[in-house]
């Protein structure tokens, strides 16, 4: 970049977390388990047998939070809302101190000058409802309209954005097909299903927001550009489909009301019939669309299952702990596909960021005098986020930025092995850290993005 980056006027500056991921306190003051409390507590689940039992202690410490969030200038926090708390059974109920604890956190939100960017569904689903089939159950959609429309009339005009599903791609490929994730069904036959409900279910809460919402509402998708590994036949056709599988299977039908004709070779006999009014339903107008960019993928054909397609791992790259390689050009390249593909729906990058290996606790010390350093992840936003700013200049409607993540917190069924966070934190005392790329964070919100 030869001379400062200019970013458009009220593009946003932030960060993300996820509740299961830095409340703990699962079961408190009347909330229900969710999948995660469930999946976590079977043994060999997650790596050392971690839970979110405690996680970052952000159910009891959420106003030293936002006070952190304030101290580093944060302009916006995405957070999801654990649905089980709200509605300990899934339906029906309302437990109120659970509400409650929401109302709370989004109102020091805005009393500090952030604003809130609320997901409806980041992957806990209530535990009651898995019982009853979770997303493979059809009424799924009413289900999750049902919980939405509690949200919305609680917080809608103090929350001016929301999401309604986080990556339906992980929940279906991890939770249904490849088993990694909760509920950990490993079915080829479920996983569209699953698939089909979830995005029912975002229409659902779409259009139930419609009715009582006056403010913005989108989807949030993980996609990843897929470049073929070689000329050959076969990794163009293997890049193709894996394109399909990851970026299409949820951004055709929310926006183009149809699957990409590839999901019927993926899945094969596997793949159903379709009613053709689902897709009225599915296809929604959004306000925007949230992306979360951590990598590409350099694609060959394999005999992996069910896909018959991998990535290539790149020799000259550099890779994250969680096996990512830093590809800053694949988030421009992507973000321009977006807009060739979908047109101008206004874009939020709601995830970016990298897990490092950071100094152990022991060189933060007990009081959080001590320093990380973590110039890798320093250097992973600084390109990214100028990634960014390429594809503005390209055109595309990018309107703001949520680093993943604020704290270091329960990465799923790697437990607390990797560190996200811009913010370290020290589990066995709970001291909050603020990283090296806190800091220079900090210093590119300050300056809307000129010091990058
Ligand atoms: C497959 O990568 C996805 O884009 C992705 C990466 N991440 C995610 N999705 C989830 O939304 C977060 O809960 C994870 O903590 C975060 C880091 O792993």
């Amino acid at each position: 970049m030869s001379q400062a980056p200019v970013f458009p006027d009220g593009f946003l500056w932030g960060a993300a977390t996820a509740a299961h991921q830095i409340e703990g306190s699962p079961l408190a003051d009347g909330a229900g388990p969710s999948i995660w409390t469930r999946f976590a507590h079977t043994p060999g689940m997650t790596l050392n047998g971690d839970t979110g039992d405690v996680a970052c202690d952000h159910y009891r410490r959420w106003k030293d939070d936002v006070k952190l969030m304030r101290d580093l200038g944060l302009q916006a926090y995405r957070f999801s809302v654990a649905w089980a708390r709200v509605l300990p059974e899934g339906t029906g109920r309302i437990n109120q101190a659970g509400l409650d604890f929401y109302s709370r956190l989004v109102d020091e939100l805005l009393a500090n000058g952030i604003e809130p960017l609320l997901t409806l569904y980041h992957w806990d689903l209530p535990a009651a409802l898995d019982d009853r089939g979770g997303w493979l159950n059809r009424d799924s959609a009413d289900w999750f309209a049902e919980y939405a429309s509690v949200m919305y009339k609680a917080l809608d005009g103090r929350v001016k954005k929301w999401v309604t599903l986080n990556e339906p791609w992980v929940i279906t490929d991890g939770g249904y097909l490849h088993g990694a994730l909760a509920p950990g069904h490993r079915s080829l036959f479920e996983a569209p299903i699953a698939s089909h409900n979830l995005m029912r279910a975002h229409g659902a809460a779409v259009r139930a927001y419609r009715e009582i919402g006056a403010h913005e509402i989108g989807l949030v998708v993980n996609i990843e550009p897929k470049y073929a590994a070689s000329d050959s036949e076969a990794d163009r056709v293997a890049t193709r489909r894996a394109h399909a599988y990851m970026n299409e299977q949820y951004l055709h039908p929310a926006l183009l009301g149809r699957y990409p004709e590839e999901l019927e070779d993926v899945f094969g006999a596997a793949w159903p019939e379709w009613p053709k009014q689902d897709f009225e339903l599915i296809r929604q107008k959004l306000d925007f669309v949230g992306i979360n960019y951590y990598t590409r993928g350099v694609t060959e054909a394999n005999d992996s299952y069910p896909l018959k397609a991998g990535s290539v791992r790149q020799p000259l790259a550099t890779y994250s702990e969680t096996g990512w390689e830093f590809y800053p050009k694949g988030l421009t390249d992507l973000l321009v596909w977006f807009k060739q593909t979908y047109g101008d729906t206004p874009v939020y990058i709601t995830e970016n960021g990298a897990a490092m290996y950071d100094p152990p606790a022991a060189e933060v010390d007990a009081d959080g005098r001590g320093r990380v350093r973590d110039p890798l992840r320093t250097a992973y936003l600084r390109q990214h986020i100028g990634a960014i700013h390429d594809a503005i200049q390209a055109g595309v409607d990018v309107r703001g930025y949520m680093l993943w993540s604020l704290l270091d917190n329960l990465e799923w069924s790697l437990g607390y092995s990797k560190r996200f966070g811009m913010v370290h934190v020290n589990y066995a005392t709970q001291q909050r850290t603020p990283k090296d790329s806190a800091h220079w964070y900090s210093g590119v919100i300050r300056s809307h993005g000129r010091s990058l």
